[in-house]
């Protein structure tokens, strides 16, 4: 029997008609094949119309997976007490025969789909199955890939909705010329909270050569939503076969003097500091999570892969973030995830206004003092809790560079991570190939609730993206090092550190001092100002950002401050290239050459600086020299 007779048979008559209006024969027959498999008690597929996503909004509802809170629009939803960050250890590249690959979770094809297939047989027995199309990228451009998720959580299809440009329309447009995403999802049984149970079996597999993800017994965002970090494995493959770059990053204007705009993404590992950047308030937000890097006629063009934030709430304060503040207390549709609730209102750690001593949280009922069966004392909100909002509500969105089906032109890309004691708060690569290797290459970060884990150890996370890598890290770099020639003009490259400490533990920086980078990333990338060489590439001068400090922040900066935070940090320094240098050789297969050879002329410069100047060096004795 035929595909599409088959559907005619699973689905009700409403339900065929919107699958049979799209021409795509092998649609139909994935879809055939996972609904037969999965056993729904109920289809219901998702057009682009408002109506059909009022549907899903409402079914979160009616199946308990949100909850609706005082403000308008707004709902929480809860993830089990277990399955609050990315689950690691259970997240698998299926690839044939089951190669080993360094530093990515690999798992035998074959083996892998049999054991998901088996979670997944019968497993929407008595539950609705939601079939949804999206696309990543903007609509109809050079950037957009079409994406079908089939799950059977509403809360999911919903985050979808918010964070995702809807694909119904689309996949009817390219018709039999779609190739497609897939991604299947069940939450698995769920307990009296409406939360995954069975997380002894959670896992989220990855099929390489199907483009398809597989994720069960989980439904916290980071494991489960199909386009976002599932998808993202699938594009960097893709990316790098095709010779663009698919990014962790961020995408973000900075507004420069007499109105110059001037784009630049960011790299940083999850929760070190992605979305707090591209939401500074008088700079303007693309995206927060993911972009899309394609060489135009020789330029690098970005786009968010996005249109929406699912952003960590812990620490937005009305200070720190004014708009993101604001947003989140305005009646546009939000999902708070793992919040505490009291009489309707959502509230989070150092949130910067008094937080109810009880109430509910992801632990349930909450009271302050309250233990895990681990003897951990529970916060009011997870660490990892976040907020689901789309960036059109954002005043400081930039629309236009949102919505270009070409994208914008990437002035700068820089890369980032929590580092306590190494890499000064910003500097710039003298060349791509220098900040590619010793910047993207060479980039630590200290671990993060946002994995399940023990957090605050460096680990080795080059391009933030570690965690995602879906190809041979050496193949990878490859790929970056030549998309720099393939470009008339590459973008900047530089490397901020927000997470500096002194001896005591206490941070060197306050969390808006990011602005002022920014701006001197800004001059830099047009030759407005100089700057000071230093072995480990350009350092600001003391005058341009005492200048800067009070324009941005009205902030007095004192060369003392200065002096600690740039002072270039020699045994650091060369223990880190030992360290990223031990890991190329040893670990990485096939690492081109001109790594090595990079690294070791930054070792020579700084032993040359070590030998004139000292372990410590002042920015204001190299700025003499
Ligand atoms: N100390 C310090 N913390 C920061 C800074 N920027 C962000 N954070 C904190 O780091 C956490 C993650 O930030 P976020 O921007 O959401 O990270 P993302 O996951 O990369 O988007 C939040 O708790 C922020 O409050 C900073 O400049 N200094
Ligand atoms: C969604 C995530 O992204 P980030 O913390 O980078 O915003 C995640 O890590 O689960
Ligand atoms: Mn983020």
């Amino acid at each position: 029997m035929d595909a599409l007779e088959k559907l005619r048979e699973l689905l009700p008559e409403e339900q065929f008609e919107k699958v049979k209006a799209i021409d795509n024969p092998e649609l139909h027959a994935f879809l055939a094949e996972w609904i037969e498999w999965l056993e729904p008690s109920k289809v219901f597929v998702c057009t682009d119309s408002e109506e059909d996503e009022q549907y899903v909004r409402w079914k979160a509802l009616y199946y308990g997976e949100e909850k609706m809170l005082e403000t308008p629009n707004h709902t929480v939803h809860y993830d089990n007490y277990y399955d609050q960050a990315r689950d690691k250890a259970n997240t698998k590249l299926l690839v044939p025969g089951g190669k080993e690959i360094p530093f990515l979770n690999t798992k035998d094809r074959d083996e892998g789909l049999k054991e998901i297939r088996e979670l997944m047989k019968g497993v929407m027995k008595g539950k609705e199955l939601f079939i949804c199309f999206f696309v990543l990228g903007p609509k109809n451009s050079i950037f957009t890939i079409p994406a079908v998720q089939l799950t059977d959580s509403a809360y999911v299809a919903h985050s979808e909705f918010i964070l995702y440009r809807k694909g119904y329309e689309e996949f009817k447009r390219l018709g039999r010329n779609a190739k497609f995403f897939r991604f299947v999802h069940s939450a698995g049984e769920l307990d009296e909270r409406k939360t995954s149970k069975n997380l002894d079996k959670r896992r989220i597999y990855i099929d390489l050569v199907d483009d398809t993800v597989y994720s069960v017994n989980t439904q916290y965002g980071g494991n489960t939503i199909g386009l976002k970090k599932l998808a993202f494995r699938l594009t960097i493959q893709k990316a790098v076969k095709e010779g663009w770059l698919s990014e962790h990053m961020f995408l973000m204007r900075v507004n420069g003097p007499n109105g110059r705009k001037t784009y630049f993404t960011g790299a940083y590992p999850s929760m070190c500091g992605k979305t707090s950047t591209a939401m500074i308030p008088w700079e303007n937000i693309v995206g927060d999570d993911l972009t899309f890097i394609l060489p135009v006629n020789g330029v690098a063009r970005g786009a968010n892969v996005e249109k929406g934030v699912f952003g960590i709430i812990q620490g937005v304060n009305p200070e720190d973030d004014p708009i993101i503040w604001k947003v989140l207390h305005s009646p546009v549709e939000i999902i708070f995830s793992n919040v505490l609730v009291k009489d309707g209102k959502p509230y989070w750690n150092e949130m910067g206004v008094e937080i109810p001593e009880e109430g509910e949280n992801h632990s349930g009922k909450w009271w302050k003092g309250k233990k895990d069966k681990e003897g951990n004392e529970i916060p009011p909100s997870h660490k990892n809790a976040r907020f689901t909002v789309s960036l059109e509500h954002f005043p400081n969105v930039d629309l236009e560079a949102l919505e270009n089906p070409c994208g914008v032109e990437v002035g700068g890309m820089i890369f980032g991570g929590r580092d306590k004691d190494t890499w000064p708060p910003v500097r710039e690569a003298f060349d791509w190939k220098h900040g590619v290797i010793t910047m993207g290459a060479s980039l630590e970060s200290e671990t993060t609730a946002a994995t399940l884990g023990k957090e605050g150890v460096r680990a080795f996370n080059p391009m933030a993206i570690l965690d995602f890598m879906s190809v041979p890290l050496g193949e990878y770099i490859e790929n970056y090092l030549r998309f720099g020639e393939k470009l008339r003009k590459a973008p900047k490259i530089f490397a901020v550190n927000y997470f500096l400490r002194d001896e005591n533990g206490n941070w060197l920086n306050h969390k808006l001092d990011k602005a002022v980078w920014l701006k001197w990333m800004e001059l830099r990338v047009h030759g407005d100002v100089d700057a000071i060489e230093t072995p480990i590439g350009y350092i600001p001068k003391y005058e341009d950002l005492a200048r800067l400090f009070k324009e941005v922040l009205n902030k007095d900066y004192s060369r003392e401050a200065y002096e600690k935070q740039f002072t270039i940090r020699v045994p650091e320094l060369l223990a880190k290239i030992e360290r990223i240098e031990k890991i190329y050789r040893e670990k990485v297969k096939e690492v081109p050459e001109e790594l090595f050879r990079v690294l070791e002329e930054e070792r020579k410069r700084l032993l040359e600086a070590r030998e004139k100047y000292g372990d410590y060096i002042s920015p204001f004795v190299l700025e003499r020299a």
